[in-house]
Protein backbone atom coordinates (compact mmCIF):
# COMPACT_ATOMS: atom_id res chain seq x y z
CA UNK A 1 0.00 0.00 0.00
CA UNK A 2 1.14 3.23 -0.85
CA UNK A 3 1.65 5.80 2.20
CA UNK A 4 -0.04 9.41 1.26
CA UNK A 5 -0.32 12.63 2.59
CA UNK A 6 -2.45 15.14 2.42
CA UNK A 7 -1.01 18.73 2.87
CA UNK A 8 -3.57 21.52 3.26
CA UNK A 9 -1.53 25.06 2.20
CA UNK A 10 0.88 23.13 0.04
CA UNK A 11 1.43 26.24 -1.74
CA UNK A 12 3.70 28.13 0.83
CA UNK A 13 6.24 28.15 3.61
CA UNK A 14 5.65 25.09 6.00
CA UNK A 15 3.54 23.23 4.02
CA UNK A 16 5.21 23.22 0.97
CA UNK A 17 8.59 22.70 2.74
CA UNK A 18 6.48 19.15 4.26
CA UNK A 19 5.65 18.37 0.46
CA UNK A 20 9.13 18.26 -0.17
CA UNK A 21 10.48 16.39 3.29
CA UNK A 22 7.46 13.60 2.58
CA UNK A 23 8.38 13.61 -1.16
CA UNK A 24 11.69 12.53 0.05
CA UNK A 25 10.34 9.79 1.76
CA UNK A 26 8.28 8.20 -0.67
CA UNK A 27 4.78 9.36 0.21
CA UNK A 28 2.75 10.30 -2.47
CA UNK A 29 1.48 13.78 -2.27
CA UNK A 30 -1.91 15.37 -1.97
CA UNK A 31 -0.99 18.88 -2.16
CA UNK A 32 -3.90 21.59 -2.17
CA UNK A 33 -4.32 25.48 -1.62
CA UNK A 34 -5.90 28.11 -3.56
CA UNK A 35 -2.87 29.54 -5.22
CA UNK A 36 -3.06 26.75 -8.49
CA UNK A 37 -0.14 28.42 -10.48
CA UNK A 38 1.83 27.20 -7.13
CA UNK A 39 0.54 23.66 -6.77
CA UNK A 40 1.32 22.79 -10.31
CA UNK A 41 5.06 24.27 -10.06
CA UNK A 42 5.23 21.84 -6.83
CA UNK A 43 3.77 19.14 -8.93
CA UNK A 44 6.53 19.65 -11.59
CA UNK A 45 8.85 19.94 -9.31
CA UNK A 46 8.12 16.66 -7.50
CA UNK A 47 6.38 14.63 -9.80
CA UNK A 48 9.65 13.23 -11.09
CA UNK A 49 10.42 11.34 -7.45
CA UNK A 50 6.75 10.52 -6.29
CA UNK A 51 3.35 10.44 -7.49
CA UNK A 52 1.52 13.61 -7.15
CA UNK A 53 -2.06 15.05 -6.95
CA UNK A 54 -2.98 18.45 -6.50
CA UNK A 55 -6.25 20.03 -5.39
CA UNK A 56 -7.01 23.70 -5.83
CA UNK A 57 -8.68 23.93 -2.40
CA UNK A 58 -10.11 26.24 0.07
CA UNK A 59 -10.17 24.38 3.44
CA UNK A 60 -13.75 27.28 4.17
CA UNK A 61 -15.29 25.58 1.21
CA UNK A 62 -17.27 22.31 3.69
CA UNK A 63 -18.55 21.04 0.27
CA UNK A 64 -15.06 21.43 -1.96
CA UNK A 65 -13.05 19.81 1.05
CA UNK A 66 -15.72 16.75 1.17
CA UNK A 67 -16.01 16.61 -2.63
CA UNK A 68 -11.90 16.34 -2.73
CA UNK A 69 -11.64 13.99 -0.12
CA UNK A 70 -14.19 11.63 -1.49
CA UNK A 71 -12.76 11.79 -5.03
CA UNK A 72 -9.23 11.46 -4.28
CA UNK A 73 -7.87 8.90 -7.24
CA UNK A 74 -6.75 5.29 -5.75
CA UNK A 75 -3.06 5.66 -5.36
CA UNK A 76 -3.47 8.82 -3.20
CA UNK A 77 -6.88 7.54 -1.03
CA UNK A 78 -4.38 5.23 1.40
CA UNK A 79 -4.11 8.85 3.10
CA UNK A 80 -1.84 8.17 6.26
CA UNK A 81 -0.65 11.66 7.15
CA UNK A 82 -2.81 14.99 7.47
CA UNK A 83 -1.57 17.82 8.00
CA UNK A 84 -3.91 20.39 8.91
CA UNK A 85 -1.42 23.25 7.74
CA UNK A 86 -3.31 25.84 5.77
CA UNK A 87 -4.08 28.77 8.40
CA UNK A 88 -3.11 32.40 8.71
CA UNK A 89 -2.95 36.12 11.34
CA UNK A 90 -4.40 38.88 9.59
CA UNK A 91 -4.92 42.44 11.25
CA UNK A 92 -1.84 43.18 13.65
CA UNK A 93 -3.01 46.14 15.02
CA UNK A 94 -5.39 46.31 18.43
CA UNK A 95 -8.49 44.52 18.30
CA UNK A 96 -10.57 47.37 18.82
CA UNK A 97 -9.10 48.92 15.36
CA UNK A 98 -9.63 45.46 13.28
CA UNK A 99 -12.28 45.52 10.53
CA UNK A 100 -14.55 42.36 11.44
CA UNK A 101 -14.50 40.37 8.51
CA UNK A 102 -10.62 40.18 9.15
CA UNK A 103 -11.75 38.05 13.08
CA UNK A 104 -14.13 36.16 10.29
CA UNK A 105 -11.34 35.11 7.76
CA UNK A 106 -8.79 34.00 10.74
CA UNK A 107 -11.72 31.76 12.07
CA UNK A 108 -13.25 30.65 9.18
CA UNK A 109 -9.40 29.45 8.21
CA UNK A 110 -7.89 28.16 11.02
CA UNK A 111 -10.84 26.62 12.81
CA UNK A 112 -13.98 26.11 10.49
CA UNK A 113 -11.28 24.94 7.46
CA UNK A 114 -9.57 23.04 9.71
CA UNK A 115 -11.91 20.84 10.84
CA UNK A 116 -13.95 20.50 7.60
CA UNK A 117 -10.97 18.73 6.25
CA UNK A 118 -10.42 16.60 9.82
CA UNK A 119 -14.24 16.06 9.24
CA UNK A 120 -13.90 14.58 5.76
CA UNK A 121 -10.53 12.15 6.39
CA UNK A 122 -11.40 10.43 9.94
CA UNK A 123 -13.09 8.31 8.06
CA UNK A 124 -10.27 7.14 5.94
CA UNK A 125 -7.34 7.54 9.08
CA UNK A 126 -9.82 4.98 11.22
CA UNK A 127 -10.05 2.81 8.47
CA UNK A 128 -6.32 2.22 7.91
CA UNK A 129 -5.62 2.52 11.52
CA UNK A 130 -2.35 2.03 13.47
CA UNK A 131 0.06 4.55 12.52
CA UNK A 132 -1.86 7.44 11.21
CA UNK A 133 -1.39 10.76 11.99
CA UNK A 134 -3.15 13.72 11.94
CA UNK A 135 -0.47 17.14 12.53
CA UNK A 136 -2.42 20.42 13.36
CA UNK A 137 -0.74 23.64 13.28
CA UNK A 138 -1.01 25.29 16.32
CA UNK A 139 1.04 28.34 17.55
CA UNK A 140 3.20 29.36 20.53
CA UNK A 141 0.34 32.53 20.31
CA UNK A 142 -2.46 29.59 21.28
CA UNK A 143 -0.52 29.54 24.58
CA UNK A 144 1.03 32.98 24.86
CA UNK A 145 -0.66 36.32 24.97
CA UNK A 146 0.63 39.45 23.13
CA UNK A 147 -0.60 41.98 21.92
CA UNK A 148 -2.21 41.90 18.28
CA UNK A 149 -2.90 38.58 18.99
CA UNK A 150 -6.95 38.47 19.27
CA UNK A 151 -8.40 36.38 17.40
CA UNK A 152 -5.49 34.78 15.71
CA UNK A 153 -4.12 33.20 19.33
CA UNK A 154 -7.40 32.18 19.97
CA UNK A 155 -7.77 29.97 16.87
CA UNK A 156 -4.52 28.67 17.83
CA UNK A 157 -5.34 27.88 21.36
CA UNK A 158 -8.84 25.84 19.66
CA UNK A 159 -6.41 24.13 17.69
CA UNK A 160 -4.79 22.75 20.85
CA UNK A 161 -7.72 22.21 22.92
CA UNK A 162 -9.28 19.93 19.42
CA UNK A 163 -6.30 17.86 19.08
CA UNK A 164 -6.20 16.79 22.78
CA UNK A 165 -10.01 16.32 22.65
CA UNK A 166 -9.56 14.16 19.16
CA UNK A 167 -7.19 12.40 21.18
CA UNK A 168 -9.51 11.13 23.78
CA UNK A 169 -12.04 9.60 20.37
CA UNK A 170 -9.90 8.14 18.65
CA UNK A 171 -8.37 6.34 21.59
CA UNK A 172 -8.71 2.66 20.50
CA UNK A 173 -7.97 3.51 16.62
CA UNK A 174 -4.87 3.62 15.94
CA UNK A 175 -4.81 7.47 15.00
CA UNK A 176 -2.59 9.48 16.28
CA UNK A 177 -2.93 13.86 17.01
CA UNK A 178 -0.29 16.17 17.71
CA UNK A 179 -0.63 20.31 17.59
CA UNK A 180 2.96 21.43 16.71
CA UNK A 181 2.96 25.03 17.68
CA UNK A 182 6.03 26.53 16.61
CA UNK A 183 7.17 30.35 17.20
CA UNK A 184 8.64 32.88 14.86
CA UNK A 185 9.44 31.05 11.56
CA UNK A 186 10.29 32.93 8.20
CA UNK A 187 7.61 32.58 6.23
CA UNK A 188 4.93 34.71 3.87
CA UNK A 189 3.10 34.71 7.02
CA UNK A 190 4.16 38.17 8.03
CA UNK A 191 3.35 39.52 4.93
CA UNK A 192 0.22 37.82 4.56
CA UNK A 193 -0.69 39.41 7.74
CA UNK A 194 0.77 42.96 7.47
CA UNK A 195 -1.37 42.39 3.82
CA UNK A 196 1.66 42.74 1.52
CA UNK A 197 3.86 45.08 3.74
CA UNK A 198 7.69 43.31 2.86
CA UNK A 199 9.17 46.13 4.78
CA UNK A 200 7.92 44.70 8.08
CA UNK A 201 8.30 41.36 7.42
CA UNK A 202 11.95 41.77 6.66
CA UNK A 203 12.45 43.77 9.84
CA UNK A 204 10.52 41.10 12.14
CA UNK A 205 12.67 38.62 11.04
CA UNK A 206 16.11 40.59 9.95
CA UNK A 207 19.44 40.75 12.44
CA UNK A 208 17.99 37.40 14.26
CA UNK A 209 18.01 33.83 13.38
CA UNK A 210 14.21 32.70 12.74
CA UNK A 211 13.37 29.39 12.06
CA UNK A 212 12.81 27.75 8.89
CA UNK A 213 9.94 26.11 6.78
CA UNK A 214 12.22 23.21 6.64
CA UNK A 215 12.34 23.27 10.61
CA UNK A 216 9.04 22.75 10.79
CA UNK A 217 8.69 20.68 7.96
CA UNK A 218 10.90 18.07 10.09
CA UNK A 219 8.46 18.57 12.92
CA UNK A 220 5.96 16.94 11.43
CA UNK A 221 7.56 14.80 9.61
CA UNK A 222 9.29 13.13 12.78
CA UNK A 223 5.72 13.24 14.77
CA UNK A 224 4.32 11.65 11.80
CA UNK A 225 6.77 8.57 11.07
CA UNK A 226 7.39 7.79 14.66
CA UNK A 227 6.32 3.99 15.89
CA UNK A 228 2.81 3.15 15.94
CA UNK A 229 2.46 3.07 19.65
CA UNK A 230 4.29 6.69 20.40
CA UNK A 231 1.69 10.11 20.39
CA UNK A 232 3.63 12.83 20.94
CA UNK A 233 0.48 15.39 21.66
CA UNK A 234 1.89 18.67 21.65
CA UNK A 235 4.99 20.36 20.53
CA UNK A 236 6.28 23.73 21.15
CA UNK A 237 8.91 24.99 19.16
CA UNK A 238 11.09 28.24 19.00
CA UNK A 239 14.01 29.49 17.75
CA UNK A 240 17.31 29.76 20.30
CA UNK A 241 17.15 33.31 20.20
CA UNK A 242 13.13 33.78 20.94
CA UNK A 243 11.29 33.68 24.56
CA UNK A 244 8.17 35.28 25.79
CA UNK A 245 7.38 38.73 26.40
CA UNK A 246 7.18 40.17 30.08
CA UNK A 247 4.20 41.63 31.47
CA UNK A 248 2.62 45.05 30.44
CA UNK A 249 1.80 47.65 32.97
CA UNK A 250 -0.25 50.61 32.07
CA UNK A 251 0.85 53.92 34.05
CA UNK A 252 0.10 57.61 34.65
CA UNK A 253 2.73 59.87 33.02
N1 LIG B 1 5.38 31.41 10.20
C1 LIG B 1 5.18 31.42 11.51
O1 LIG B 1 5.87 32.11 12.28
C2 LIG B 1 4.14 30.54 12.11
C3 LIG B 1 3.09 30.01 11.38
N2 LIG B 1 2.15 29.21 11.99
C4 LIG B 1 1.07 28.59 11.26
O2 LIG B 1 1.63 27.74 10.28
C5 LIG B 1 0.70 27.55 9.22
C6 LIG B 1 1.42 27.76 7.90
O3 LIG B 1 1.85 29.10 7.84
P1 LIG B 1 3.18 29.56 7.11
O4 LIG B 1 3.73 28.48 6.28
O5 LIG B 1 4.03 30.20 8.12
O6 LIG B 1 2.56 30.76 6.22
P2 LIG B 1 2.41 30.97 4.64
O7 LIG B 1 1.63 32.20 4.48
O8 LIG B 1 3.76 30.88 3.99
O9 LIG B 1 1.53 29.71 4.19
C7 LIG B 1 0.17 29.62 4.52
C8 LIG B 1 -0.48 28.55 3.67
O10 LIG B 1 -1.86 28.46 4.06
C9 LIG B 1 -2.65 28.45 2.90
N3 LIG B 1 -3.98 28.99 3.13
C10 LIG B 1 -4.33 30.15 3.71
N4 LIG B 1 -5.67 30.31 3.68
C11 LIG B 1 -6.17 29.21 3.05
C12 LIG B 1 -7.47 28.79 2.71
N5 LIG B 1 -8.57 29.51 2.99
N6 LIG B 1 -7.62 27.59 2.09
C13 LIG B 1 -6.55 26.85 1.79
N7 LIG B 1 -5.29 27.18 2.08
C14 LIG B 1 -5.11 28.37 2.71
C15 LIG B 1 -1.87 29.28 1.87
O11 LIG B 1 -2.21 28.83 0.56
P3 LIG B 1 -3.06 29.67 -0.52
O12 LIG B 1 -2.90 31.12 -0.19
O13 LIG B 1 -2.49 29.28 -1.84
O14 LIG B 1 -4.44 29.17 -0.33
C16 LIG B 1 -0.44 28.87 2.19
O15 LIG B 1 -0.07 27.71 1.49
C17 LIG B 1 -0.45 28.49 9.49
O16 LIG B 1 -1.49 27.75 10.09
C18 LIG B 1 0.12 29.49 10.49
O17 LIG B 1 -0.86 30.05 11.31
C19 LIG B 1 2.24 28.92 13.33
C20 LIG B 1 3.25 29.40 14.08
C21 LIG B 1 4.30 30.23 13.55
O1 LIG C 1 1.90 31.91 14.80
C1 LIG C 1 2.83 32.66 14.58
C2 LIG C 1 3.84 33.02 15.56
S1 LIG C 1 3.52 34.55 16.18
O2 LIG C 1 3.58 35.56 15.07
O3 LIG C 1 2.20 34.61 16.79
O4 LIG C 1 4.59 34.83 17.18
Amino acid sequence: MNKSVFITGATSGFGRAAARRFAEAGYALVLTGRRRERLEALEQELSGKVAVHVIELDVRDEAAVKKAVDELPQKFSSVHVLLNNAGLALAPEPAQDVALQDWHTMIDTNVKGLVNVTHALLPTLIRLGAGTSIVNIGSTAGKWPYKGSHVYGATKAFVEQFSYNLRCDLQGTGVRVTDIAPGMAETEFTLVRTKGDQAASDQLYGNTTPMSAEDIAEQMFYVATLPAHLNINFLEIQPVRQVWAGMAVDRDE
